[in-house]
């Protein structure tokens, strides 16, 4: 039997969204990218311009422009469309002119018939995902925010660049709010099996005035790089491609992501980034890690943060 096609739909081809598609051309991940933007020229020269780069592409991608109606057949959609922040900016400023922007862009993809995977990364992502939760109908592990992965894709580096270590080898991870409430897990943090905290007592030349600097610049990230180069988009583009690849092969691989939490740390209704197992299915479960007494009041900070706001947003 023949094996059905995998598309894959972007919505939003400005910064982010161009990028992913770079990547994901330059990974070979999906058979099929559509683009799809409000600005149609843009999209189509996007269009154009990757399928000229398909003679150095590990494997062929389709990649074409297109309308919603595209999304019928799509196994993922992913959404980078919007506006993003201006310098000075915080992701939650922009929480109104993006979710009405969402409302009109989530209606057009049901309207479609799609029944796949919707994958956010629209700031702010965390309050947008459960907009698209809310607008799609969509089973909640079908909807699925790229939450804290670009920071803890960041953590990861600053810590493997501090510890001389390669990147790939540091297991830490940030959790909460993709924004200013967001927290480190030093409780779970380790290279090569060793905790990060047992590094730092045995090890002189590395102190926890370090680690705490690390965290704050993972933290401010995103406004350090808007006010060099007005957006950031190579990272969250790699991570989303991650993301995609995660599900489209079946991987059930452990990422930080904004997943729609009922109970899991003692918060329900809420999307927030939480370690989460992925797979072909979108979000198979959170991963709950046992989180020190300091961290927990820390997340619950985040949590609530995002509830105040979703609440305003979606009143009970
Ligand atoms: N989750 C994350 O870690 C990150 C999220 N972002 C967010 O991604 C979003 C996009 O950022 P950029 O690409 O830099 O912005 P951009 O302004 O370069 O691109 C946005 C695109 O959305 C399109 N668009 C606007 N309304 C639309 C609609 N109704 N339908 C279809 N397309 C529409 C625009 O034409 C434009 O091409 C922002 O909200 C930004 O904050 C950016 C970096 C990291
Ligand atoms: C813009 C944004 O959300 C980031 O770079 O983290």
């Amino acid at each position: 039997m023949n094996k059905r096609v995998n598309r894959v739909v972007l919505i939003g081809t400005g910064f982010v969204g161009s990028s992913y598609s770079f990547a994901m051309l330059n990974q070979g991940v999906a058979e099929e990218l559509v683009l799809i933007d409000l600005n149609r020229e843009k999209s189509e020269g996007d269009a154009m311009d990757l399928n000229h780069g398909m003679p150095f592409a590990p494997a062929p991608t389709k990649i074409w422009y297109g309308g919603y109606e595209e999304c019928q057949h799509a196994d993922i959609v992913v959404i980078c469309a919007g506006a993003n922040q201006k310098p000075g900016e915080t992701r939650l400023d922009l929480v109104e002119k993006n979710t009405r922007i969402f409302k009109g862009i989530v209606e057009q993809i049901m309207a479609s018939g799609f029944d796949g995977i919707i994958i956010v990364a629209t700031n702010p992502v965390d309050i947008l995902t459960y907009a698209v939760w809310k607008f799609s109908g969509l089973p909640k592990e079908r909807v699925i925010g790229s939450g804290t992965i670009l920071d803890t894709a960041r953590f990861r580096f600053l810590l493997g660049d501090y510890f001389n270590i390669d990147t790939r080898n540091v297991h830490a991870y940030i959790i909460g709010e993709h924004g200013d409430t967001e927290l480190p897990v030093w409780s779970h943090a380790d290279i090569g099996g060793k905790p990060i905290k047992t590094i730092i007592d045995e090890q002189e030349q590395y102190n926890l005035a370090d680690l705490e600097q690390i965290f704050t610049n993972v933290r401010d990230a995103a406004y350090h790089i808007i006010e060099r180069k007005g957006a950031t988009y190579y990272g969250i583009a790699m991570g989303l491609v991650r993301l995609t690849k995660a599900i489209l092969q079946n991987e059930n691989s452990i990422l930080t992501v904004s997943a729609y939490i009922d109970g899991e740390y003692n918060h329900n209704d809420l999307y927030i980034g939480v370690p989460a197992i992925v797979n072909r299915n979108g979000v198979r479960e959170v991963v709950e890690f046992s989180l020190s007494e300091e961290e927990n009041e820390k997340f619950s900070h985040s949590a609530n943060v995002l509830k105040k706001i979703k609440d305003s947003v979606f009143p009970s």
